[in-house]
């Protein structure tokens, strides 16, 4: 492996607009990419592993790591912690290892903000938007995802209507189509940067 060429491959948009669908079928396809491993506070559900689903990390261990600056980006969810160590994405971009971040809108600036003061992580990093199409077509598949209720589907479309204004921020936007049609894009935009990279 080259770490030269490693790249991280940040991918974002709304609930709902296929992020998942997308980064499963690309690590499918290319098993050398490897996802970012989130920590959290979170209590591990049965079969998780540490270090491989999550780094598990108690509040405090937790709490002194964002003193020492050592997430690249965190949030407090429901309560529970989550967050990118920056030793994490540093050491295995290192090692020469792609790495795949699906991640919500909030998290994404503030890794655009990380790459600001720091020209490593500018140069490795790609940031792609996953834009549908319209309010009505992310609808449509959260309604047919049926994984949250009627009142939550409302609130995520409040919410991404206004992430979809972020979308000029990231470096490539992926008009949402087909499955086969997003994948090609995403892959595209992940050679090319490969290329650009080296
Ligand atoms: N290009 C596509 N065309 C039609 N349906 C799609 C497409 N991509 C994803 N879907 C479907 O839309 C739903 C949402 O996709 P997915 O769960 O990947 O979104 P997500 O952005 O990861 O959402 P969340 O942020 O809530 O985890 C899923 O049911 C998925 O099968």
């Amino acid at each position: 492996m080259d770490s030269a060429k490693s790249v991280l491959l940040l991918v974002s948009g709304p609930a709902g607009s296929g992020k998942t669908t997308l980064c499963d079928r690309l690590r499918g396809t290319y098993p050398d990419i490897q996802r970012v491993i989130t920590a959290t506070t979170r209590s591990p559900r049965t079969g998780e592993v540490d270090g491989q689903d999550y780094f598990f990390l108690t509040d405090k261990s937790f709490k002194d790591k964002i003193a020492q600056e050592a997430f690249y980006e965190h949030a407090l969810v429901h309560g529970k912690h989550y967050g990118v160590l920056k030793e994490e994405i540093d050491s295995r971009l290192d090692a020469g290892v792609d790495l795949l971040l699906n991640i919500d809108v909030q998290g994404a600036e503030s890794f655009r903000n990380a790459t600001k003061h720091n020209p490593e992580l500018a140069r490795r990093m790609v940031s792609v938007f996953i834009l549908p199409q319209s309010i009505s077509q992310l609808s449509e598949r959260l309604f047919d995802r049926d994984s949250d209720d009627k009142e939550e589907i409302e609130r995520r479309l409040i919410v991404a209507e206004k992430e979809m204004r972020e979308a000029d921020q990231f470096d490539h936007r992926i008009l949402s189509g087909t499955r086969d049609e997003d994948f090609a894009a995403l892959q595209k935009i992940y050679f090319d940067k490969k290329g650009l990279a080296s």
